[in-house]
Order: structure tokens, then C-alpha cells, then sequence
């Protein structure tokens, strides 16, 4: 009888091995209005969120993703654009994090322009080249051709993610790479340029940490734990799927 409670037990801890996994906190940081909220849904849920209010502290999603027959979770950190939503909360964003987006709308410059003051936030918080870190342009769904020079320049993004050493996108949260280039053809009667699928980055994000040599500390747990996840006021301009 004993023999057998200690087989059960042990197969009990066996299945919890088996079902654990790493889970890499990912900090989506940018301007208030560039789509964190968005993408975040996106990459985790697959789908364009019909609401999107200002965030409020933080919120965050999960995607538990398959590399290589790993399962490897990813938490990704929705922050508040606005300063007066992430004051408090500062501290808690860059607690253990391991990886970062940091996200631009191709239709706003300054957001663009905006990115070395998150770039110089994260190294005040011990947040260097040291952990794998992507620059995401959004709104590609938005790009109009006839106005390309409201826009942010793709080769000027690339250059940009090539300095800080991070890897680039460009992707839209709202609409698929297929629609896309499908409306953009009809529009312009013109290739569109390449789209990156919204799959490509969740896979290349769970690739890069799993790989990460200097990544020490992951925690490995099955639990997940909520800091806040208020939401506040609506925001002109969103749109429903
Ligand atoms: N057309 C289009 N609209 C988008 C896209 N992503 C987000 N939006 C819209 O942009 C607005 C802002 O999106 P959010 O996701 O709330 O932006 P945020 O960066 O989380 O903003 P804060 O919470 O204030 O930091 C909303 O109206 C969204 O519907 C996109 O890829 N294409």
C-alpha cells in the first residue's frame, strides 16, 4: 500500500514536471495611443479587441507558445502610455523582465521620435542590450502611400532597430497581411512592401528567450498573478473589428 502511494505520488509530480513551463515577463512599452492594448490582444488572443481604452497601471495577457517541443510561456506586460496611469507603477514594470517591444505607430512620427526616451527609461532601470529587445511599428493597415512623408520611413525604422541592436517589424494589429495587401493593391495598383505576420512575432519572441544565453532567473511556474488591470477612459478614434 505504501509502495503504491509513493508510485502515485511520484507519477503526480512527474505530470506537474511535464506540465511546468519558463515564463518570460515581455514589457510592451510606447506612446499613449500607438496600440499596446491591441497588439497585446493580438499576439496572445488572435484577435483585434472591439474596445481599446487607455490603460490604466498595467494589464497583461498570456501566450504559451511551442518551440522546438518546449513549451514556453510569454507574459506580456501591457504599461500605460500615459504618464499620469504608469507613475505608480514604474517600479513594477521593470521588475524581472526579460524582454521588451518597444511599439511606434508608422502613422505618428513622434511616437517614433518618442522611442529614445523609452530606450533611456528602460537603461535607468538596468534594462540594456543584454536582454533580446524588438522595435514594432503598428498601424501598417494605416500606411497611404500618397502620404508617405507623414509617415515613418521604413528604412529609417530599420536603421534605427539596427543601432540599438534589436529586431524589427512592422505589422498591424487590426487587419491581417492578406486583407492588407489585398486592399493596398486594389488602392495603389502597386506591391505592397512586406508585411510581418502577427504569428512571426509571438514565434520569434519565444525563439529568441528560449535561446537567450545571459537570461538567468526564469521562473518556472504554472500560476500566473495580476497587478492591475483597470482600464480607463475611452479614446476618440478606436475602432471596432
Ligand atoms: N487602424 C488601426 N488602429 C489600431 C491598431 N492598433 C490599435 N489601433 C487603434 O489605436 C487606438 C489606441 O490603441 P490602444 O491599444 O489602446 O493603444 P495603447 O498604446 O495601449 O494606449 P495607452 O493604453 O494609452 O498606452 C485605438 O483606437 C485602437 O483601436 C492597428 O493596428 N490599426
Amino acid at each position: 500500500m505504501e509502495s503504491s502511494l509513493e508510485f502515485s505520488s511520484s507519477l503526480g509530480s512527474v505530470s506537474s514536471l511535464l506540465s511546468r513551463h519558463r515564463t518570460f515577463k515581455v514589457l510592451m512599452i510606447g506612446d499613449s495611443g500607438v496600440g499596446k492594448t491591441c497588439l497585446t490582444h493580438r499576439l496572445c488572443a488572435g484577435e483585434f479587441p472591439c474596445r481599446a481604452e487607455a490603460t490604466i497601471g498595467v494589464d497583461f495577457r498570456e501566450r504559451l507558445v511551442d518551440v522546438d517541443g518546449e513549451k514556453i510561456k510569454l507574459q506580456l506586460w501591457d504599461t500605460a502610455g500615459q504618464e499620469r496611469f504608469r507613475k505608480s507603477m514604474v517600479q513594477h514594470y521593470y521588475r524581472n523582465v526579460h524582454a521588451v517591444l518597444f511599439i511606434y505607430d508608422v502613422t505618428c512620427p513622434a511616437t517614433f521620435n518618442g522611442l529614445t526616451s523609452w530606450i533611456e527609461e528602460c537603461r535607468q532601470n538596468s534594462l540594456g542590450q543584454d536582454i533580446p529587445r524588438f522595435l514594432v511599428g503598428n498601424k501598417s493597415d494605416l500606411r497611404d502611400p500618397s502620404r508617405a512623408e507623414e509617415q515613418v520611413n521604413q528604412q529609417k525604422a530599420i536603421s534605427f532597430a539596427k543601432f540599438h541592436r534589436m529586431m524589427f517589424f512592422e505589422t498591424s494589429a487590426k487587419l491581417s497581411p492578406n486583407r492588407l495587401s489585398k486592399m493596398q493593391q486594389a488602392k495603389n495598383g502597386e506591391a505592397p512592401f512586406q508585411q510581418d505576420q502577427i504569428e512571426d512575432i509571438v514565434l520569434t519572441v519565444a525563439e529568441k528567450l528560449k535561446r537567450h544565453k545571459t537570461i538567468s532567473n526564469i521562473s518556472v511556474c504554472n500560476g500566473s498573478f495580476k497587478v492591475s488591470s483597470k482600464k480607463g477612459g475611452e479614446k476618440e478614434g478606436w475602432s471596432c473589428c
